[in-house]
């Protein structure tokens, strides 16, 4: 049996996915967070933040009200928005990814640490990252559980449509094993959520079809191209501003996934 955390608003042991339980999600993942997959997928992690470091950093109004969608149990996806949005919502499908941020938030016992990241980004700001992960902590205001299958992925909770929307490799995740057309309705779900004018921040992973867990590989993820990415965000009405890829070194036997690229996408509901 593996071992599996139990969350405060969980009320019960329940993996966070097939494979993982939110705890082991975390180590797995972010343990070592700046420098976990340089053996693997070469500098993923600086060029992932420092794409939201680019985006927040640049002239766009980006609006106070931000919804991350398929937050999961992490915070590094939200570090540099939180210095110019000051309200920020977290959402998911797992009520224990939620409560493991609301711990964060708290401060509770044995919480995860972000700081090595928070510092990363406090870096390229030339701001102090304690002050900077304190901002963070007060900027999360809310989590409410998501699902982007539904038309109003927050129902039954009631929220005004939010000024940017962040999304950090959820789609894919909840689309795996549901095919192309699934994939596009849940971006035309998640994008209701906008206001007109607001912003749209996506990252996903490209080409990835398995994950390497106790040397075995688990089918994960739809594998997507950029083209499609792109054409989805456009068809659920939102234009594409500004695009970034990341190439991971060609490798023979992957030691965490044999993910092909990552992509950054501004887009705006204009
Ligand atoms: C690969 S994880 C990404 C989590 C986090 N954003 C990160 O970067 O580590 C995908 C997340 O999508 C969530 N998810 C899966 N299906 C979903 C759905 N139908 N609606 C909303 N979230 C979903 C999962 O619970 C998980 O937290």
């Amino acid at each position: 049996m593996e071992a599996r955390i139990t969350f405060e608003d969980q009320g019960k042991d329940q993996p966070f996915d097939a494979h993982f339980s939110v705890q082991e999600y975390l180590d797995y993942f972010y343990s070592d967070v700046m420098t976990k997959y340089d053996e693997d997928e070469g500098l993923s992690m600086p060029w992932i933040l420092d794409q939201f470091h680019r985006t927040f950093a640049g002239e766009k109004d980006f609006g106070n009200r931000l919804l991350d969608v398929g937050s999961g149990p992490t915070v590094y996806q939200l570090i540099s928005a939180s210095r110019v949005c000051s309200e920020i919502v977290c959402s998911d499908i797992h009520q224990g990814a939620l409560a493991e941020i609301k711990r964060w938030k708290n401060g509770g016992e044995n919480v995860f640490d972000w700081s090595t990241a928070v510092k990363y980004v406090s870096g390229l700001e030339g701001t102090g990252w304690e002050s900077r992960q304190e901002q963070l902590r007060t900027a999360i205001k809310d989590t409410v559980l998501c699902d982007v299958h539904k038309e109003n992925p927050l129902h039954p909770a009631a929220f005004q449509q939010f000024d940017t929307i962040i999304a950090a490799y959820c789609l894919e995740e909840a689309c795996c094993n549901k095919g192309r057309s699934t994939y596009a309705k849940a971006m035309k779900n998640m994008c209701t959520l906008l206001k007109q004018g607001g912003y749209l921040i996506l990252q996903s992973y490209i080409g990835v079809t398995y994950y390497v867990k106790d040397g075995k590989r688990s089918p994960d993820n739809l594998n997507l191209d950029a083209e499609f990415v792109l054409k989805s965000i456009s068809k659920a009405g939102i234009t594409v501003l500004e695009t970034s890829v990341y190439e991971t070194p060609e490798r023979e036997t992957p030691l965490y996934s044999d993910v092909k690229a990552l992509l950054h996408v501004i887009g705006k509901k204009i």
